[in-house]
């Protein structure tokens, strides 16, 4: 074959582009990433993020596939995906290469897939997929002060899925605090105790997608039924249904049904029902008859508790000092805490190094936004000089340019507002003035502010961008 394989691969998204609605491209698509093809096997690899992304595609577009990949790499294609581990830092290693479909045959496995649902799903309770990730338990999912009210209830939740208090349990708490890995912990351990049970993890943008498609292929009532089959339904990232009305709608109607069936709700947002702008709110109020518990940013105890639960399982040496100053940096992101190990192994790997104090803080520099780093009088500067479109060595001399004078009091006095920056200091780091200066600077600078609309702004449009900086 002439043309390089990832390039044809690239015109089969572009087809494919053009063939399905933007939606279903972003969603099924535009995740796949081609990693090779063996033109005397004739097997193409792609990549993709799950296996249930395989059952999916397999369900629900073989046919679009096949036509596209047997137009760019002819006929007798053997297509294999790969299940991608570490979507974070797109990592396949530790995943056997599992052929799943061979593109000619595929075609008889679509009733069988994981597709929207249908009636037919609903008619057999035993045989759904629940989408967990076996990698998200409670064995692995650390106690602290943030998580210990969530972490228990959800536990007795699994232990003891028909009591009807706590129903719906929904968990809010910021990005990356393990929302997703403890709604996932309750669905592992309910099913290790009760395998009968039917019970689904499904994102709230994957239901909208399913329901969407069931809208199109007018099957909305067998959506309906599947989901009203389910013993343990866990939503995760609810926030994604505040404008969609409709979608909003049909879980209404399962959630009534599955409510009422004594069957059990958790659902995980990254915000508090009473701020969900756009929910209906009938469905607020439901949201709200169960248990809402806040999972809170972990504490450093507990980042370093979960980092050193991490070391200890992947069998790493990393110093106290180390793992200390990485909980202290964080953020409370344990998405970010995880992110810093990872560097730091490859680090240590590449550059054949050990993992000591110096290499954490270049590492660290480059993977954690850092909260609250104080601003320096070179930040200032940057930021004002930047604004008024003005040199910085303009701003230190002598010159009584209007322009100048103006971005120079400014700097002194955001300097003066937001660092601990001595007045006599500042004075001397804006072209070595003396403090009566940084004070007469100050004060012509806050009188005009009260004045003065349009300064005023334009101070505030400097202050913003300290904000984004840090
Ligand atoms: N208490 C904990 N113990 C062990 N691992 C944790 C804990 N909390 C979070 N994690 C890990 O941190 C990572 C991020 O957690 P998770 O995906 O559950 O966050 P999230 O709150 O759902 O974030 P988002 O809202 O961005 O989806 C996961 O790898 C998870 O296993």
């Amino acid at each position: 074959m002439s043309t390089n394989p990832n390039a044809l691969w690239d015109s089969c998204l572009l087809l494919i582009k053009s063939n399905v609605s933007e939606q279903q491209f972003n969603t099924w698509f535009k995740p796949i990433m081609f990693e090779s093809f063996n033109e005397a096997t004739r097997t193409l690899i792609l990549q993709v993020p799950s296996n249930f992304f395989v059952e999916y595609l397999e369900g629900n577009y073989v046919g679009l596939l096949n036509k596209v990949l047997t137009k760019y790499f002819g006929t007798g294609l053997r297509l294999n995906y790969r299940i991608m581990v570490d979507k974070t830092h797109k990592l396949t290693q530790e995943v056997e290469p599992e052929p799943v479909a061979d593109i000619d045959k595929s075609a008889a496995k679509r009733e069988h897939a994981n597709k929207t649902p249908t009636v037919l799903d609903a008619a057999k309770p035993q045989d759904i997929d629940s989408q967990l990730d076996p990698r998200h338990t409670f064995a692995n999912y650390i106690e602290g002060d943030s998580n210990k009210l969530p972490r228990s209830v959800g536990l007795s939740i699994a232990e003891h899925p028909r009591t009807t208090q706590f129903n719906p349990m929904f968990i809010y708490g910021p990005s990356g605090c393990g929302k997703t890995h403890l709604i996932n912990a309750i669905g592992v351990r309910t099913k290790e105790l009760y395998p009968q049970k039917r019970v689904l993890y499904v994102s709230a943008r994957l239901f909208q997608v399913q329901y969407t498609d069931a809208v199109l292929k007018n099957c909305t009532n067998d959506f309906i039924n599947f989901y009203q089959t389910i013993d343990m339904l866990i939503v995760d990232d609810i926030q994604e249904w505040v404008s969609a009305t409709k979608t909003q709608e049909t879980f209404f109607h399962i959630f009534n049904h599955l409510f009422r069936n004594g069957k059990r709700i958790i659902l995980a947002c990254d915000r508090p029902p009473v701020d969900l702008q756009g929910m209906s709110d009938r469905l607020l109020t439901r949201f709200s008859c169960g248990l809402i518990a806040e999972l809170e940013k972990p504490n450093i105890q507990l980042c370093v508790d979960i980092l050193n639960s991490k070391i200890k399982r992947d069998g790493l040496h990393i110093p106290e000092e180390v793992v200390a100053f990485i909980a202290q940096t964080a953020n409370g992101s344990v998405r970010d805490l995880e992110g810093v190990i990872n560097s730091l192994l490859a680090f240590s790997v590449v550059y054949n190094c050990k993992i000591d104090m110096r290499l954490a803080e270049r590492v660290i520099k480059r993977a954690v936004k850092i909260d609250n780093e104080p601003l320096t009088m070179d930040d200032i500067l940057d930021s004002v000089c930047n604004h008024f479109n003005v040199s910085t060595t303009a701003v230190m001399s002598r010159s009584r340019k209007r322009d100048y004078v103006v971005a120079r009091q400014v700097s002194m006095y955001l300097a003066q507002k937001y660092t601990k920056i001595p007045a006599s200091r500042i004075g001397k780091l804006v072209g070595g003035r003396d403090h009566s200066t940084v004070i007469h600077s100050c004060t012509q600078v806050e009188n005009r502010l009260k004045i003065d609309k349009m300064f005023c702004s334009e101070v505030q449009s400097i202050e913003n961008s300290f904000k984004l900086k840090r």
